[in-house]
């Protein structure tokens, strides 16, 4: 055993991979804090994003009726056999139906009925002549082309029968569920909420953008980038006003929000320093602090504070952010009932060398090149380096037991853009 106490072993060892956690327990350990989120019915319109929680039977056929695929005349395809320019068949136009027109009216041997593309096919008629092939009569109508049995026809139920199983349990809603939703008349569906999702930015030396900065003061960015985070994948951001470095101003700040959220992010204040107000305020008050074996995004915590699930990230900007990618978003994507929790990965060869601290898993930003299947990092591995963020597509991921990644080397890709 070491005579060395456990603080200063921290301070001089910091990579001792048996003391970190792994990045996939840790994940883990996130996942089981975040709990699923209630089912309930919303409006259509909200559900973007959002997954159905029951399977969705068709109320109705789709088309509900038989309709017209084209402006122009309904025929009975006999009445039209041998039309040609020279010789062009002539029928009185007895009905004129508009789309939305809603009493049906036969059509009788000889006759024809001008129609409009999705109003209903009367009874009678087995086709559709589009106008272009006609004079465009009101009256009359001269129709100077022949047409097949179905033509211009859509009939009902081609698209859905009333009754069938259409959506499982599980989609995930995007715009063209949500319209085909829509078109079989459903209003509200069944869902798991959007998670809600408080964030509050911790560090005196933090002002909001749009003031001017003193020396020492930087501009607040976290809050930013996480409330967007969490607005890509569906879920509600309360962002709270950035708090100072005092644990009473930390615990004045979340009072009023602590029963109407699903989980609570903080950022700074979690490392070694004299004055870590998040580890200050929430250790001993039902959240963990440690260190996990990834690079940036080392120091850690996690719990529940006054019935609260709370994740406490590192304060540098790229930490904050790496952090809610590899722990935070997949967790809320699954207790969404996501089945993507995951980005995507690609294989490619890395452009040049990198290097990486041994016993830890290391993301470095990345723009990967499809077309050389190349990835090539954007700056260098500092959590500080918010430029490089911004214009990475992928993080490359290099692992514990790797320290040197040749260039030429095979690199996995975690896919931040599609
Ligand atoms: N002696 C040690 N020092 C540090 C260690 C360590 O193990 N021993 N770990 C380093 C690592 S790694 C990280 S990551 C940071 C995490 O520190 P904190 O979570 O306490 O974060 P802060 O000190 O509050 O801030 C770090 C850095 O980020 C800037 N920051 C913080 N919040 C924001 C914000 N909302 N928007 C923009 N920028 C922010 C802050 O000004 C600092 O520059 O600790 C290392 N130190
Ligand atoms: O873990 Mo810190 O996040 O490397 O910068």
């Amino acid at each position: 055993m070491s005579l060395l106490s456990a603080t200063v072993q921290d301070a001089c060892v910091p990579n001792t991979a048996t003391r970190l956690r792994s990045v996939d327990s840790y994940r883990a350990t996130i996942h089981a804090l975040v709990a699923d989120l209630p089912i309930e019915r919303l409006p259509v319109a909200d559900c973007l994003g959002l997954v159905l929680a029951e399977d969705v039977t068709a109320p109705i056929a789709l088309p509900p009726f038989d309709n017209s695929a084209m402006d122009g005349y309904a025929v009975r395809s006999v009445d039209v056999v041998g039309a040609s320019e020279e010789n062009p068949v002539e029928l009185p136009v007895s009905e004129d139906i508009p789309a939305g027109r809603t009493d049906v009216v036969p059509l009788l041997p000889g006759t024809a009925h001008r129609i409009m593309t999705g109003a209903p096919v009367p009874p009678g008629a087995d086709s559709v002549v589009q106008v272009e092939l006609t004079d465009s009569g009101v009256q009359q109508v001269r129709i100077f082309s022949p047409v097949n049995v179905g033509t211009h026809l859509r009939r009902t139920g081609e698209d859905v029968r009333e009754g069938d199983t259409v959506l499982t349990k599980g989609t995930v809603l995007a715009p063209p569920q949500l319209g085909f939703l829509a078109a079989l008349g459903l209003s509200h569906l069944p869902v798991r909420r959007r998670p809600r999702v408080l964030i509050l930015s911790t560090g005196t030396e933090l002002v909001q953008p749009g003031t001017p900065l003193v020396a020492g003061q930087i501009y607040e960015s976290n809050s930013v980038h996480l409330a967007a985070a969490v607005q890509e994948i569906g879920g509600v951001a309360h962002v709270l006003r950035s708090v100072p470095d005092d644990v009473n101003a930390l615990y004045e700040a979340l009072k009023p929000h602590l029963d109407d959220h699903d989980l609570l992010i903080t950022t700074g204040g979690v490392s070694a320093g004299a004055y870590e107000v998040v580890k200050d305020a929430l250790a001993g008050e039902g959240v963990e602090f440690l260190k996990v074996a990834v690079q940036p995004g080392g120091p850690q915590g996690f719990g529940t504070y006054m019935g609260l699930p709370v994740v406490t990230l590192p304060g540098n900007p790229v930490s904050a952010a790496l952090s809610f990618e590899l722990f935070v978003r997949p967790a809320l994507l699954r207790a969404m009932g996501r089945p993507d929790t995951d980005r995507a990965r690609v294989r490619a060869k890395a452009s040049s060398e990198m290097k990486s601290p041994a016993g830890r898993k290391q993301y470095r930003r990345g723009f990967y090149d499809a077309g050389s299947v190349q990835a090539v990092p954007v700056g260098g591995p500092g959590s500080h380096l918010l430029m490089a963020f911004a214009q990475a597509n992928c993080l490359i991921e290099i692992p514990e037991d790797v320290t040197v990644v040749a260039e030429g080397a095979d690199v996995e890709l975690l896919m931040l853009t599609r």
